[in-house]
């Protein structure tokens, strides 16, 4: 796993300054500007349409900002494409982007890890390179709630399960930053839950992003969280003092007020 660097404390791994994205005429993110530190769980949340998903095609590289900059490891990403920063640590979960289906799960697994490192798999190295991806992918596997399921097809698994295998592909390229985008979404209450246990025990190790309309698990496991409405952020705060924000508060009116009360209840 990647430690922080000495002296790296101090500094963000990741920094967002006044990060603008227009789309013809829609500004969708607007000024937003954060850091992210070495080892924490930040939280990203905010209703739908904030702009959430976009601000992770920013950081990641799939999308240029109109304005602003992001920073990764204090020096400007601009220069470097997805795969790259990928490579340097800056990693996202995908949505079974580069996946078999009938393939499985272990293979798939080793594959991604061995596509994203910029390695790949090529038979003329033989296929130690391939075994030594396959055991580290079973090291993750047995830890995670697939545990069991390695040689199935990917496709024999359900949606959810096969989501699971894309956050099982960031975390095993032991990034420096993991940005993961709805990773309970289509899991069972019980796999969410030996989800968020499996990211918990990562604490410290990497800094994670973590969007997730699933208010409850981004509060338990993150140390602060960020607020985004129409492309703003509104807060970034600890989880307590964001509970109480009256600008999150209004932007979820209607939407998750419910749960945010819910989790005030349960803090008080
Ligand atoms: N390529 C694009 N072209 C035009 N508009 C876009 C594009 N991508 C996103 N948008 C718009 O930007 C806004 C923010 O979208 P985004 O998917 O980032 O929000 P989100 O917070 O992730 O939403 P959700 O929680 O529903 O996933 C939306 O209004 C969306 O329609």
């Amino acid at each position: 796993m990647n430690r922080p660097l000495p002296g790296a404390e101090a500094q963000p791994v990741l920094q967002l300054d006044a990060v603008d994205k227009r789309f013809g005429e829609v500004d969708v993110i607007r000024g937003v500007s954060l850091d992210v530190r070495a080892g924490e769980c930040l939280g990203l949340i905010g209703p739908n349409g904030a702009g959430k998903t976009t601000l992770f095609n920013l950081i990641s590289g799939f999308l240029a900002p109109s304005g602003g900059a992001v920073r990764y490891l204090g020096r400007d990403a601009s220069g470097l494409d997805v795969a790259q920063r990928a490579r340097l640590g800056l990693v996202r979960t995908f949505q079974k982007s580069l996946l078999f289906g009938s393939m499985n799960v272990r293979r798939n697994l080793a594959l991604a890890v061995l596509a994203r490192a910029g390695t790949g798999y090529r038979w003329w190295r033989g296929r130690a390179a391939l075994h030594e991806a396959e055991a580290r992918a079973d090291d993750w596997l047995a830890r995670s709630p697939l545990a069991g399921l390695g040689e199935q097809p990917l496709a024999a698994l359900s949606y959810g399960q096969q989501r699971l295998v894309d956050v099982l592909v960031g975390l095993a390229q032991e990034p420096r930053v993991l940005l993961l985008d709805e990773p309970t979404a289509g899991l069972s209450a019980g796999e969410s839950e030996q989800l968020a246990a499996l990211l918990a025990e990562q604490r410290g190790r990497f800094a994670m992003v973590l969007i997730s309309h699933d208010v409850d698990i981004v509060f338990r496991l993150c140390e602060r969280i960020a607020v985004l409405d129409l492309g703003q952020l509104i807060a970034l705060d600890t989880p307590a003092r964001v509970r109480r924000h009256d600008a999150v508060r209004a932007a979820y009116l209607g939407a998750q007020a419910g749960d945010l009360d819910l989790l005030q209840a349960q803090a008080a």
